[in-house]
């Protein structure tokens, strides 16, 4: 019996060559076996030895599997429940109880069949996401010649044609046409997403594998290997991080450790209960066996494995990579969310909003600096300054800038013919650089109180002026922070790198907390001071908030799909850039939690119901497996229950936020 987890982690290999679902089949052949035994016997129709004929096939249906799974354990030098079923039946045979032995071995195969089937469906779920990649792609050689190559052949720079309402073969740029895209296999999204060779939207041009066409054809370049596809990397961490144990499976397995000594010391004692009391030996025997089969842990050790296999499933349905049970049951205890503002309560892709120059500065100047420089920075600033920058200016500025430094939280500085530094006066006190004049920085702090993120462009030793730019709240940021304040989260902060006042006043439109001019360190060191009172969810895009995801008890990441980071760090992945994911997330895991305790509550509570009742002999062992089996089944189809998990509608009523 020290394997008790043989419904749920053994792969069962050795079964398919039979074909699927043959385990029920089976158990069904041996239950009309048995049934014809039984009828037989009873009314004494035809001779003994064609009734055990009967029972036996009835026998060798039920125990085929059990036979299997017991020689399987046996070879890894362990034996577990199926071993003691099937000593069960043949003590039955020996004894002429062939009826006896036949149910027995009847409903263990019956109701583990269907657990290994139930198991599957969840198991399956998460398996598909693996087949949504075509097998073969249609390559574009350079003579325009179209071939058809696996999709492993596929290397960067490939071009590929996707033909209309086919799947897209590989992770790449559209680099001819126009078309809608069904990207829900991989965010979960069922709106279709116009897909252009317009590179000025990053995400109208990245295409991903498994994602399907819609009705023009498209011609990509493959940005990617298949085994860095974003489907394969989401395959490969779902079922990489499925084996780390959650919290309440390692107290499961703890519990196991003490328990299995106690019952096994039980089953011997009650062996000898023939010596004080007046039976034989066999029904102290029979006793124990049913004493066994009652205390078994089957349905303990698969409630939550049942249930984080089933959440897990259910989130990646809805475009949200959980990374294990932890994670999982974490999301279910979260009362604490800390956003980051770029790229999570907004969109990430500002815009400049006014260009101020000082003295005789020409604001073709200033741009050409700014652009050169900021050219050189990954930043949403940066990305925003040159982008905007180049359309005013009408060009591309040519100057060579060198040696990008990016300070932390504060912003540039670069070299052309001397300094440029760019960025929050913080940036130029800890360069120990007087500031701008107080009436420049007045302009400066008045743009600031507008909420307009300001910074200073500094080139040889003279300020050349401010540009101001503003990013847009996401469209579903309010709703979303709706949603939280409705299912019970009352802590809800913003943490920003950027100025107090710009923070201030997104964090006033959607009525929460929010501290500004934070260091990525000190986003950190504000989670961390609050984990000590609160299970702390920090949602970030991954750029500046790394850290503070790390100390949070989960860190959760938007829009992660095509940033490779974000997915490998985050304990949680909201793929598409729907923030409204996150509140289904939280009520997902805590409709997970909920399921685990209903099914530790049922396994626990049919042990303690029938391990006495066995041991006082007023439940035989036929009842027991009954029960045992059933309680081991009740479990996992609760655990199901999650596959098919919907947030309740209500959650989204701003009516209800007012109530509050
Ligand atoms: N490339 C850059 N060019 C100019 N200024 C920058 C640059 N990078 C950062 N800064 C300055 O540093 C500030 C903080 O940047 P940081 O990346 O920490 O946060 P953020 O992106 O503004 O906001 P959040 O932390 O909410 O994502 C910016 O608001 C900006 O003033
Ligand atoms: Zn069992």
């Amino acid at each position: 019996m020290s394997s008790h987890h043989h419904h749920c982690d053994h792969h069962h290999t050795h079964i398919h060559f039979l074909g699927k679902n043959s385990e029920i089949k089976f158990s069904i052949i041996c239950g009309i076996f048995l049934l014809a035994g039984f009828l037989l016997d009873t009314f004494n129709i035809v001779s003994k030895p064609i009734t055990i004929g009967i029972f036996l096939i009835s026998y060798i249906f039920g125990s085929f599997y059990a036979i299997l799974e017991a020689y399987e354990t046996m070879k890894k030098g362990k034996f577990d429940i199926e071993f003691l079923m099937l000593v069960a039946a043949i003590g039955a045979a020996v004894l002429d109880k062939w009826a006896e032995g036949a149910l027995l071995l009847f409903l263990f195969s019956l109701g583990h069949s269907l657990e290994h089937y139930a198991m599957n469906k969840a198991r399956n779920a998460i398996k598909s996401l693996a087949n949504l990649s075509p097998k073969t792609a249609f390559k574009k050689t350079e003579n325009g010649k179209i071939t058809e190559i696996d999709i492993n052949e596929i290397n960067i720079g490939d071009t590929l044609i996707v033909k209309p309402h086919t799947k897209i073969p590989a992770d790449g740029k559209v680099n001819k046409g126009r078309s809608y895209v069904n990207q829900a296999s991989i965010t979960g999204e069922s709106m279709p997403v116009l897909k252009t060779d317009n590179s000025d939207k990053k995400e109208h041009i990245e295409v991903f594998a498994g994602t399907i066409n819609g009705d023009e054809t498209l011609e990509i370049l493959a940005t990617k290997k298949a085994e860095d596809f974003t489907i394969s990397r989401l395959v490969k961490l779902i079922s990489e991080n499925q084996a780390k144990k959650s919290p309440t499976q390692k107290f499961a397995d703890k519990f196991e450790k003490i328990y299995v000594p106690i019952v096994l010391g039980l089953v011997i004692l009650l062996n000898f209960a023939f010596l004080l009391l007046d039976e034989l030996y066999v029904e102290s025997f029979y006793r124990s066996m049913a004493m066994l089969v009652a205390a078994s842990p089957c349905a303990l050790a698969i409630s939550t494995p049942s249930a984080v296999l089933s959440g897990i499933s259910r989130a990646a349905q809805k475009g949200i990579l959980v990374k294990g049970g932890k994670a999982l049951e974490a999301l279910g205890q979260i009362n604490f969310v800390a956003f980051d503002k770029t790229g999570t309560l907004t969109i990430g892709e500002p815009k400049i909003t006014e260009i101020i120059t000082f003295g005789n500065t020409t604001q073709q100047e200033l741009l050409e600096i700014s652009i050169s420089a900021e050219m050189l920075s990954d930043h949403p600033i940066a990305k925003a300054i040159v982008k905007d920058g180049i359309q005013k200016l009408g060009k591309h500025p040519e100057k060579h800038v060198t040696n990008l430094v990016a300070h932390q939280g504060k912003g540039i500085s670069a070299e052309y013919q001397g300094k440029i530094l760019i960025g929050q006066p913080s940036l130029f006190e800890s360069l120990n650089i007087p500031l701008p004049s107080l009436d420049e920085l007045n302009i400066f702090h008045k743009l600031e109180a507008k909420a307009n993120t300001s910074i200073l462009v500094y080139h040889k030793d003279k300020y050349l002026g401010i540009i101001s730019i503003q990013d847009t709240l996401r469209d579903d940021a309010e709703k979303t922070i709706i949603s939280l304040r409705n299912i019970g989260i009352k802590n809800i902060e913003m943490l920003s790198g950027d100025n107090q006042n710009v923070a201030d006043s997104i964090a006033k439109h959607l009525s929460i907390q929010a501290k500004g001019e934070l260091l990525p360190e000190e986003k950190a060191q504000i989670i961390k001071n609050k984990s000590h009172q609160f299970k702390i969810a920090m949602v970030g895009d991954g750029v500046n908030d790394a850290p503070a995801m790390v100390e949070s008890d989960i860190g959760i990441a938007m829009g992660a799909a095509g940033s490779e980071v974000a997915m490998e760090t985050a304990d949680v992945a909201l793929l598409s850039d729907k923030l409204s994911k996150l509140p289904y997330s939280i009520a997902l895991g805590r409709q997970t939690r909920k399921i685990i305790k209903q099914n530790l509550c049922i396994s626990l509570g049919v042990v303690a119901l029938l391990m006495p009742l066995t041991i006082l002999g007023i439940a035989n062992i036929g009842w027991a497996v009954l029960i045992h089996e059933g309680s081991t089944m009740v479990v996992v189809l609760n655990a199901l229950r999650l596959l098919k998990f919907n947030m309740k509608e209500k959650a989204y009523n701003p009516l209800i936020q007012q109530s509050i």
